[in-house]
């Protein structure tokens, strides 16, 4: 597999760089130079088979073959294993696919276990010390923090918006030790994920520390979510297959940028909605062509609380690949006052959620036609953001094991404002 950076294109990369690089000159993304397209044949032959054989053998087309389909195939089995899709009905015409079924109760844990394989994978035999500096809004930390603890010659930095994630969602990953590091920045996820690109610029540290990151900047972590939408797709009947649309809560567009891959290899998925919340960059950009980000808002939904998403140039090069139009992709921004409402209603329908999926929840039931099929991704377990839930629906909620056990730990942060200077010192000193 060969790919480029979109800010240079003259710089090409196999995948085993691009995930040892992350990012590549001037803090460009690497973006896929060949796009396979899976003939239909093959594409029946793919959903016949189980989660883990035909995740393998997507990676292996992608990728090809610099790694080899045994390696693929028990990389991906101990990545995916544990986290598997669960297809839940809601109404006759709408289903959630929940993916919080992993480690981590988020659908992190299948970017970041693979990426996880990947990189042990890539280290095997050598000692070079890696540093994974990592920027989280609440679930990628936790995943990421799981994936590589314990991990020889792993180290793992993540830096989280201090005080703008929930409880439960610091106490999953702050509380690890051993190689995990944890940071609390006095800002933004935004001026977290600064703080990541600009130690990408600074050629010294990154040789000095073996630097590297786990945010989906990291193309390992988009490529291993494509899968999910395979095994969505296949555990449809034949008439929702037909006019499928797919909501999606927005915030980096990480997921949403793995559902345009899985589209443009070929599964047939009329329509994505990209469902944000008042961090409504991409809405408003689609609706006027202007690129104006606000500060970032604080929501109910604040993994999501995004304003300058990192994989929206991946979107534009793909629809530009594809000679898709811009158009194509429906949008919408929703309120917490409206993500309220949707959590209830849900409930009313017996099924309890929580706010970053209400909101992708909201735009199908708003955008969705009499003749079409939704689904709407479950993106976290509604236990993460317990009090929110529990105050929104009148309701307790009990603790699956993951999180009780974490709940009288300490917290083990450090705490630093968002200053490069201050971070490169903690990342040399540590
Ligand atoms: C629960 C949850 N939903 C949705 C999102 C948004 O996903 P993405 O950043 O891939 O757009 C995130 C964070 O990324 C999240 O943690
Ligand atoms: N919402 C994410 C933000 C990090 O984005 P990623 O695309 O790099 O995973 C989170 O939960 O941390």
């Amino acid at each position: 597999m060969k790919l480029y950076n979109l800010k240079n294109k003259n710089e090409e990369t196999s995948f085993s760089e691009a995930v040892k690089l992350g990012l590549g000159q001037q803090q460009g993304l690497f973006f896929p130079k060949e796009l396979p397209e899976i003939s239909k044949n093959t594409l029946s032959e793919l959903l016949e088979m189980d989660f883990i054989k035909r995740s393998s053998k997507l990676l292996s087309m992608i990728i090809g073959d610099e790694i080899e389909d045994f390696e693929l195939h028990s990389q991906v089995n101990k990545a995916f294993s544990c986290t598997t899709p669960v297809l839940v009905p809601i109404q006759e015409n709408i289903a959630c696919l929940e993916l919080f079924h992993g480690p981590t109760l988020a659908f992190k844990d299948f970017g970041a276990r693979f990426m996880a394989q990947v990189i042990d994978f890539l280290n095997r035999d050598k000692n070079e010390i890696i540093t994974i500096l990592t920027a989280t809004s609440g679930d990628t930390g936790a995943a990421v923090a799981h994936a590589f603890y314990k991990m020889k010659n792993v180290r793992v930095i993540i830096l989280y918006p201090k005080g703008k994630i929930s409880e439960l969602q610091e106490k999953l990953f702050c509380t690890l030790g051993e190689n995990i590091t944890t940071i609390s920045i006095n800002g933004s996820f935004d001026e977290c994920q600064n703080l990541v690109k600009q130690a990408f610029q600074d050629n010294d540290l990154k040789k000095t520390i073996g630097l590297n990151s786990a945010n989906s900047i990291n193309i390992s972590r988009l490529l291993a979510q494509i899968c999910y939408y395979f095994e969505a797709y296949s555990l449809l009947t034949e008439k929702q297959k037909k006019n499928l649309v797919i909501s999606i809560p927005c915030g980096n567009f990480g997921n949403i940028t793995a559902g345009l891959l899985a589209q443009s290899l070929g599964l047939p998925i009329k329509t994505f909605i990209a469902s944000t919340n008042s961090n409504d960059t991409i809405p408003r950009f689609l609706k006027t062509g202007k690129w104006s980000p606000h500060d970032t808002i604080s929501t109910l939904s604040n993994a999501m609380d995004i304003s300058q998403p990192n994989n929206w140039p991946r979107v534009k090069e793909l629809f530009k690949r594809k000679f898709w139009s811009l158009k194509k992709l429906k949008s919408g921004s929703v309120s917490d006052l409206l993500t309220k409402e949707s959590l209830k209603d849900l409930q009313q329908q017996g099924y309890i959620s929580e706010p970053h999926a209400a909101v992708a929840y909201h735009l199908l039931r708003k955008k969705l036609k009499n003749d079409e099929f939704g689904l709407f991704l479950g993106t976290a377990h509604p236990s993460k953001f317990k009090n929110t839930v529990e105050e929104i629906l009148n309701i307790n909620l009990s603790l699956p094991l993951e999180l009780s056990k974490r709940t009288k730990l300490p917290i083990l942060s450090y705490n630093i404002y968002p200053i490069f200077s201050k971070l490169r010192k903690f990342l040399l000193k540590k």
